[in-house]
């Protein structure tokens, strides 16, 4: 038996980010391997035309939970949605949750955050710092409180070439920068943002730091623990691999790939490609539960949770990969025949996507206006090029993370625990994880079913002959315009006539002489 899903059994954890890409896969995880944990607290926003319940009903009834229904059938008895909204001051939960929260809770899991890169500061600072801080001064007030785990990203300190496992100070006081977000508009904010994100590349990367150093600020006499994620992909093994359900980090682009949009990416293919998966973090992220309450450390540790300097991959592998996985399992309808490669700078990346990007998609809008359609595929492009810029920053560089707490942690665990809450990202096949997230992203994100696999191929095989043909013509058109421009040409064009002319009568006269 696991000692970690034991620990456990009977506890009332309660978990911000619930509904999140990994919030989803941490409830999965301590439902099928824990389940008879008391309860599993959630603070569920209403969104759209959903309330808490029903947001939680259907992933309680997606794909992603089919394995727990198996081991705790009765999986609805145990999780409680609250609705909270973590950009109110005080979460908006009623005095009632708030009670049953304040007494019962044994182990807080922070994951809720925003995780735009193009998000306001005001909004990024409300939700990734504010809201952190009001969640610590909940959990002070929690007699039961045995562990508080946040989880913050290995990018928070990404204006850093080496980073450590240290919490690493920010310029301005994350108080001061709560508090003048309160009085400040959105224009003095607009105004000011370059100046107090300074060398950070986003409003993400500087309020997660940020938010990293009010957990240090506000843990009182908190049993704290962080967790910084690198960039987080689908699941390696649980509970099957290839589960994905976001367009983040690599998702969108490798839709875009896979769809025949993005044509040229600017990365250095040799910068280490820092993907972990999903299941990875989650399951560090419960061993780091379990230590932090069990063993009780000194002051707060922060674990890594990289691949880089373990088992590295680069851009230049997984781009590779991900396009040899295009040829064996295609997705359908693709605007062109995916192929995609980097670019090596700005000017290069210009040019490819005026050439590679936006021509066509202006020709394509010519051709949906001529059918009487209306154009799409310009402002789609556009769109795209703006995502690829906002991720480029992570595409050109590489950092090395220390992770001397998290293999500390990992020779802590027995045998059983080490094979149950699996970290060991030493053990991960690249080249087959990157094939299954292709894989994933085609039947859990783009809901396409494997049997129409012979139809993509011929699809693509349709464009394939197209863009020949368009080649051609384009060629042929291009040629004879310059005929009748340029003497030279001519002379060329009439030179190689002769040379065909003189080459196809050697060829009938030696025929002749042979019969
Ligand atoms: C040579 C072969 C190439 C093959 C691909 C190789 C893989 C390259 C991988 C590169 C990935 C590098 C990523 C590193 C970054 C992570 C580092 C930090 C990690 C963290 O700590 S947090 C990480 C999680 N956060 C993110 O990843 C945030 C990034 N995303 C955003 O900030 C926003 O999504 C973004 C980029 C600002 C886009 O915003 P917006 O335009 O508003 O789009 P929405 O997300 O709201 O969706 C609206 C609309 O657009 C479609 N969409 C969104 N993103 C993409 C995309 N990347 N590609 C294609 N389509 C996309 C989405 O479906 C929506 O459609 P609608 O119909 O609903 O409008
Ligand atoms: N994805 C990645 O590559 C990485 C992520 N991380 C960190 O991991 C954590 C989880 O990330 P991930 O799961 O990818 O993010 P998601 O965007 O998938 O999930 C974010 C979660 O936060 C919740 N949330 C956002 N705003 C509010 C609000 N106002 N009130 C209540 N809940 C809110 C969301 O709820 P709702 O469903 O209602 O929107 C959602 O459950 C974050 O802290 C992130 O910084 C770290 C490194 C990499």
């Amino acid at each position: 038996m696991s000692t970690i899903a034991a620990f456990y059994g009977g506890k009332s954890i309660l978990i911000t980010g619930a509904t999140g890409f990994m919030g989803k896969v941490l409830m999965e995880k301590l439902f099928r391997t824990s389940p008879d944990l008391k309860v599993i607290y959630i603070l569920v926003r209403p969104k759209a035309d959903q309330t808490p319940q029903q947001r939680v009903f259907r992933i309680l009834n997606s794909k992603l939970f089919e394995k727990v229904k198996e081991v705790c059938p009765h999986v609805h008895e145990k999780i409680r949605a609250i609705s909270a909204d973590l950009n109110q001051s005080d979460f908006a939960i009623s005095k009632e949750d708030t009670q049953e929260l304040l007494s019962c809770t044994n182990i807080v899991f922070h994951c809720a955050a925003t995780v735009r890169f193009d998000d306001h500061l005001r909004h990024a600072v409300q939700l990734n710092v504010a809201a952190t801080q009001q969640l610590l001064l909940m959990a002070s007030q929690m007699p039961k409180l045995e562990a508080f785990i946040h989880i913050s990203t290995a990018y928070s300190n990404c204006n850093l070439k080496h980073i450590d496992e240290v919490i690493y100070p920010c310029p301005v006081e994350p108080k001061k920068i709560i508090d003048s977000m309160e009085w400040l508009d959105d224009a003095i904010i607009d105004e000011i943002a370059p100046k107090l994100i300074g060398d950070w590349p986003n409003a993400y990367t500087y309020t997660k730091a940020l938010g990293e150093m009010v957990v240090q600020q506000e843990s009182r006499n908190l049993n704290i623990a962080i967790i910084r994620p690198s960039i987080v992909g689908a699941t390696w093994q649980e509970p099957f691999p290839g589960w994905i359900d976001n367009l983040n980090g690599p998702t969108g682009l490798i839709i875009a790939a896979g769809k025949g949009f993005l044509r040229a990416i600017r990365a250095t293919p040799m910068a280490v490609a820092d993907l972990i998966p999903v299941d990875t973090v989650v399951n560090l992220t419960l061993a780091v539960g379990w230590y932090t309450a069990v063993h009780r450390p000194k002051s707060t540790l922060i674990y890594h949770c990289t691949s880089g300097n373990l088992n590295p991959c680069n851009w230049g592998k997984m781009g590779f990969q991900v396009l040899a996985t295009f040829e064996k399992v295609p997705f359908e309808k693709a605007f062109r025949r995916p192929n995609a490669d980097f670019t090596a700078n700005t000017i290069t990346t210009h040019y490819r996507n005026a050439v590679s990007h936006r021509a066509p998609a202006i020709i394509y809008d010519f051709y949906l206006r001529l059918t009487g359609r209306k154009p799409r595929m310009t402002k789609l492009m556009n769109r795209l090029i703006r995502n690829v810029s906002l991720l480029e920053y992570f595409l050109n560089r590489s950092w090395e993370w220390s992770t001397d707490n998290t293999e500390m942690l990992m020779s802590e665990l027995s045998p059983e625990d080490q094979r149950v809450f699996n970290f060991d990202v030493r053990q991960l096949n690249w080249l087959e994880y990157i094939e299954n997230y292709v894989l994933g992203v085609k039947k859990y994100l783009l809901k396409e079913d494997m049997a129409g696999i012979p139809e993509a191929k011929q699809h693509l095989k349709r464009l394939r002959n197209i863009h020949y043909l368009f080649n051609t013509a384009f060629f042929l058109i291009a040629w004879r315009l310059l005929i009748a421009k340029s003497q030279i040409a001519r002379n060329v064009w009439f030179f190689i006539v002769s040379l065909c002319y003189k080459f196809l009568s050697y060829v009938r006269a030696s025929s002749m002489l042979k019969v």
